[in-house]
C-alpha cells in the first residue's frame, strides 16, 4: 500500500509490485507512458521497494538541487550494493565516507598535473592512437565502437594508473567482459528476483556470476596497485592511485580510507568513465555523418580558430560557439545515462506537495528534461540551434542536465567535457566522416542499458585537405 499523501501510480501486485508495468529490456517508453497517466511525480513499487519517478526541470530541480541533501542518498539494499560491497563512490550512501571520497577525487582531478603531465596532455596522447587507427582506414569503412571504447577506457586508466593498455591486453579484456556481464545481470530479471526474494540470495543462481566478476576485477587491480607501490615515491604522486596512497598515509586513523576502498574506487571511476564517454562520442559521429552540413560548419569554425596552431586546447572552446553547441546537442540527444543513478531520500521530506518517507528510491527520467517541451527550441530533433541565441552565441539552457545536478552530480563532468571537446575537434579537423553508401537509412533508436548506446554502425573516413 502506498503511504498517505504519496505520489500516485499504477496499482501494484503483492511481492512483484509494478515490475509487470515495465519491460525489463527497455523500460523507458513505459516510464514515459506512465508519466502521461500520472503526471511528473509518480510512484512505482520495484519489488517491495517504494520508488518515485521524477520528470521535468521543475520537479528535478526542487528535488536534487533545492532539497539537495534530502535527496542525496543511494539505495543500499539492492543487488548491486551487495555486488560492490557498499564501497567506492557511485553507489555509496550520503555520509562521511562518500563526502570525503568525492571531495578527494574532485581535488585530485582539479590539480591534475601529476607526473608533470596535465589531463589535456594525457587526452591528446590517447587521441594519437585514434588517429593512427583512422589513418589506417582512409577510404574504407570501419566500425568505431572498439576504438572509442578503448580510447575512453585508456584516458581514465591514464588518470588512475598513468598507464594505457592495448585492446587485447588481459587487464582490459577481462575488465570489459566482467563489466558487461555485471551490467547485463544488474539490468535483468535475476537482479530483480534477488531484490524481491531474499531467501534466494544464497542459492547457486546465475546472479552469482556478478559477485565472481567483481572478485576477478578486484584481484587484477590489487596486482596493478602492488606493482605501482614498488616504484612509488611518497609525496611525489604520478597518478590517482599514488595520490590515494599518499592520502592514506595522512589519515592512518580514518577508517573510511583504505586500500580496499581504493580498489573499489578505481573500479567505479573506470566503469563510470568508459561507456558514458564512448557512447556519447559514437552518438556524435552517427549524427554528424548523417547531417553533413553540420559537420562542415564545425570544420569551418575549427579551421578558422586553429589556423596556425598545431593542436586544439580546451580553452579554444570559448572561441568555438558552434562546436560547443554541437557537442552539447549531441549530449542532449544521446541521453547517455537515461535513468541517472538511483537516488534515495535521506529523511522524511516533501516534493511538489507530496510526502516522501525516508528511504524512498528516486528515479530521474532524464529524457523528460532533455526533451522537455517548452525548454528547447527543437526538443525532438537534432539541432545545434538549441544552444545558440539570435547572435549565434553559445547558451546553455537550464534543462541541459545530462550529468544530473546537485551534490551527486557527475564527478567526472570536467574530464568528460574535456575529452568530448578535444577528441571531436581534433578528429573533425583532420578527417571527414561519411555514412557508407551501402549502410542504408541510419537507425537512431539506441540500445538500452545503464548507458544508452547507438546501434553498431560503420563510418567511412577521408583525409581532409583544407587544413
Ligand atoms: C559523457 C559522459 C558522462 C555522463 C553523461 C555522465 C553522467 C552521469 C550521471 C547522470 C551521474 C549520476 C548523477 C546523480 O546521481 O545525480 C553520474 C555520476 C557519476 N559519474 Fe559520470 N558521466 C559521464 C562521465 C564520467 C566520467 C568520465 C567519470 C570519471 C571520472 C564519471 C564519474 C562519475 C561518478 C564517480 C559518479 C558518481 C557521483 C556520486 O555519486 O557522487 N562520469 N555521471
Amino acid at each position: 500500500k502506498r503511504p498517505k499523501n504519496f505520489p500516485p501510480g499504477p496499482p501494484a501486485l503483492p511481492i512483484l509490485g509494478n515490475i509487470l508495468h515495465l519491460r525489463i529490456q527497455n523500460p523507458l517508453e513505459d516510464l514515459e507512458r506512465l508519466r502521461k497517466s500520472y503526471g511528473n511525480v509518480y510512484s512505482l513499487f520495484i519489488g517491495p521497494n517504494l520508488a518515485v519517478v521524477i520528470n521535468g526541470v521543475k520537479v528535478m530541480k526542487e528535488a536534487i538541487v533545492t532539497k539537495a541533501t534530502d535527496f542525496a542518498g543511494r539505495p543500499q539494499d539492492l543487488f548491486i550494493n551487495d555486488v560492490t560491497h557498499r564501497k567506492g563512490v557511485i553507489l555509496v550512501d550520503y555520509g562521511t565516507s562518500w563526502r570525503e571520497h568525492r571531495r578527494f577525487a574532485l581535488m585530485t582531478f582539479r590539480n591534475f598535473g601529476l607526473g608533470k603531465k596535465s589531463m589535456e596532455e594525457r587526452i591528446h596522447d590517447e587521441i594519437q592512437y585514434i588517429i593512427k587507427t583512422l589513418d589506417k582506414n582512409i577510404g574504407k569503412a570501419l566500425s568505431p565502437q572498439v576504438m572509442f571504447h578503448n580510447a575512453a577506457s585508456n584516458i581514465i586508466c591514464q588518470v588512475l594508473f598513468g598507464t594505457r593498455f592495448e585492446y587485447d591486453d588481459d587487464f582490459i579484456r577481462v575488465t570489459v567482459r566482467c563489466f558487461t556481464e555485471i551490467s547485463k545481470i544488474t539490468n535483468g530479471p535475476w537482479a530483480m528476483l534477488y531484490d524481491s526474494f531474499s531467501f534466494i540470495r544464497n542459492l547457486p543462481l546465475p546472479f552469482n556470476k556478478a559477485f565472481r566478476n567483481v572478485e576477478t576485477m578486484k584481484n587484477l587491480l590489487i596486482c596493478l596497485v602492488n606493482e605501482h607501490k614498488k616504484s612509488r615515491v611518497p609525496g611525489e604522486p604520478r597518478h590517482f592511485v599514488d595520490c590515494y596512497l599518499d592520502e592514506l598515509e595522512k589519515r592512518p586513523d580514518d577508517p573510511s580510507f583504505s586500500e580496499d576502498q581504493l580498489i573499489m574506487y578505481a573500479l567505479d571511476l573506470h566503469f563510470a568513465g568508459t561507456d558514458t564517454t564512448s557512447n556519447t562520442l559514437l552518438t556524435g559521429f552517427l549524427y554528424l555523418m548523417n547531417h553533413p552540413h553540420i559537420q562542415e560548419r564545425c570544420q569551418q569554425e575549427i579551421d578558422k580558430v586553429l589556423e596556425g596552431k598545431d593542436r586544439a586546447c580546451f580553452e579554444d572552446r570559448h572561441n568555438m560557439p558552434y562546436m560547443q553547441a554541437v557537442i552539447h546537442e549531441v549530449q542532449r540527444i544521446a541521453n547517455t545515462v537515461p535513468l541517472s543513478v538511483f537516488h534515495r531520500t535521506t529523511k522524511d521530506t516533501e516534493l511538489m506537495g507530496y510526502s516522501l518517507p525516508k528511504g524512498t528510491i528516486i528515479i530521474q527520467n532524464m529524457n523528460s528534461v532533455l526533451e522537455e517541451e517548452g525548454q528547447w527550441k527543437y526538443p525532438h530533433e537534432f539541432n545545434p540551434e538549441n544552444f545558440l541565441n539570435d547572435q549565434g552565441e553559445f547558451v546553455k539552457p537550464e534543462a541541459f542536465m545530462p550529468f544530473s545536478a546537485g551534490p551527486r552530480m557527475c564527478l567526472g563532468e570536467g574530464l568528460a567535457r574535456m575529452e568530448l571537446f578535444l577528441i571531436m575537434v581534433t578528429l573533425l579537423r583532420k578527417f571527414k566522416f561519411i555514412w557508407p553508401e551501402d549502410a542504408g537509412e541510419p537507425d537512431y533508436t539506441p540500445l538500452y542499458g545503464i548507458t544508452l548506446s547507438p546501434r553498431p554502425y560503420r563510418m567511412k573516413v577521408q583525409l581532409r585537405l583544407s587544413q
